[in-house]
């Protein structure tokens, strides 16, 4: 079945993928001229209206992105909205040149001094593949310390598009950016997405591309069918460990994330475990054989001591679906899981896994998490400030910007517990990865500003609304 339009639109690429696809419209009769008009057009739009009239300074480099940075010009010219041009190298390629002979406006050297109000960064896009010079950053430096509002098209310039990698110190920061054709992963990868204020995306008409990388979208949630009951709805067991806060937190939110019973396995029971809460006191393993058990969640609190590694193996045993979390990625090696699992690391808990796994840490994060996928045959949801999901059959989804309060202790104990509620459900690791992530940053967006991870759990289930 052909993917609609608004799937197209969430895929992310890489530059060799944005090359192939840009190669399919020119077989298909466009011509390069005609897609920089395209795109140039449609991110002068966005400029247009941003501007409001306020003169505008375009800076533009040798390659397509300055390209469009001239087709932007002529449009912002055509429309009334004063603009100058600060060329920073002639234009290299024909296409480009094409657009610097239609733009009748001022052009003006790298060395002019300028100051103003709209400053749209046209240096380098996607084609940039080393670090700028010392005069063009310079440049780039000054041009944005002397105008007020900061527009990047495609890229901000010194943005390595397929890792987020800043390949300058000191890069400015922008206030939108205006990716063009599709995303790329580095308008979702820190530190660069940091640098890029809002995002907008404008499309022109780019194919779906086999095996690529997508934005996480709002999944779809539907209230259980009506003959629904807790056990149809999922039975999720929570392992407790050594610390019993952690659980505790993760089954707050995991209540409010879809399934219908939720079990705390503890060796006693912890103070504090509220009423609508189950908990199964005994020793290890002891009632984790229940059939009914849909998905277990094991790390939070666990503790990373020999009785605790003894205690995840127990779990894994079990070939029960699981959200592996905190100590227990810790704990984690080769071999060891048996079922269907969402590995829940953050950086610390990465690197500890990559070196239990053999693999290389020196690699853009999405391909981190892919990596690892592959080697552990889990679903990984690599979390952070640029969350990024993988699965092993090359599935990669980077999730839009979360807000930064949500840096704060126990945070992760809720996003396992949420993923662990989802994989009760329906089993489905990708898809529980998928939800628990978007639920986690809706629930965070509802939440305000300064909460504790205690009000994100309990916001949870508005986050469904
Ligand atoms: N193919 C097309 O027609 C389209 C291209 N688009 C634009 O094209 C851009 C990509 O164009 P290009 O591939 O020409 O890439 P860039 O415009 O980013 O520049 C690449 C050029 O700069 C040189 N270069 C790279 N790093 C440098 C550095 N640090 N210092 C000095 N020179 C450096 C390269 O050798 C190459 O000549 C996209 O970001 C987007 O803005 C869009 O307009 C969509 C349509
Ligand atoms: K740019």
């Amino acid at each position: 079945m052909p993917l609609g339009r608004s799937s197209i639109l969430a895929q992310v690429l890489s530059v060799a993928q944005m090359r192939a696809a840009e190669e399919a419209l020119f077989e298909q009769g466009t011509s390069v001229e005609a897609l920089m008009e395209t795109a140039g057009r449609g991110a002068g739009e966005y400029v247009r209206r941003i501007a409001a009239g306020r003169p505008v300074t375009v800076l533009c480099g040798p390659g397509k992105n300055g390209g469009d940075g001239y087709v932007i010009a002529r449009h912002l010219m055509e429309h009334g909205t004063p603009v100058r041009v600060v060329a920073a190298a002639d234009p290299a390629t024909p296409a480009a040149r094409n657009a610097r002979g239609l733009y009748q406006g001022e052009v003006l050297g790298p060395d002019a001094v300028i100051e103003g109000e709209v400053l749209i960064d046209c240096l380098f896009g996607s084609g940039l593949t080393r670090p700028l010079s010392d005069s063009l950053l310079g440049l780039l430096r000054t041009l944005a310390e002397n105008h007020h509002l900061k527009v990047a098209v495609d890229l901000p310039s010194g943005v390595e598009s397929d890792s987020g990698a800043c390949l300058n110190a000191g890069l400015p920061r922008f206030d939108l950016t205006v990716a063009l054709s599709a995303w790329k992963h580095a308008h979702f990868a820190m530190p660069a997405c940091e640098t890029m204020g809002a995002l907008r995306l404008f499309d022109i008409g780019v194919a779906a591309v086999p095996g690529a990388a997508a934005v996480l979208t709002r999944p779809l949630f539907t209230p259980p069918p009506a003959d629904a009951h807790k056990y149809r709805r999922g039975l999720l067991g929570i392992v407790a460990g050594e610390m019993p806060g952690a659980p505790l937190l993760s089954a707050e939110a995991a209540m409010r994330a879809g399934a219908g019973y939720v079990k705390l396995f503890a060796r006693a029971r912890p103070a504090g475990v509220p009423n609508d809460l189950v908990c199964h006191a005994g020793p290890d393993a002891d009632g984790l054989d229940d059939p009914r058990i849909a998905a277990l969640l094991v790390g939070p609190g666990l503790g990373r001591s020999g009785a605790a590694a003894e205690r995840l193996q127990a779990v894994l045993e079990l070939s029960v679906p699981v959200v592996v979390d905190a100590d227990a990625l810790v704990l984690l090696g080769p071999g060891m899981m048996t079922g269907p699992a969402v590995l829940t690391p953050h950086e610390g808990e990465m690197a500890a896994l990559e070196r239990a796994f053999g693999l290389s840490a020196d690699a853009p994060k999405h391909a981190r998490a892919l990596a690892l996928a592959q080697a552990s045959g889990a679903v990984v949801l690599f979390k952070g400030p640029d969350s990024v999901i993988a699965a092993p059959d090359g599935r990669v989804l980077h999730a839009p910007r979360a807000p930064s309060w949500l840096s704060v202790a126990g945070t992760g104990d809720v996003l396992a517990g949420i993923t662990a509620s989802r994989l009760a459900v329906h089993r489905d690791p990708f898809r529980a990865a998928s939800e628990g992530l978007w639920l986690h940053g809706e629930a965070a967006r509802r939440s305000g500003p300064a909460f504790t991870a205690g009000d994100l759990a309990r916001t949870v289930s508005k986050a469904f609304a």
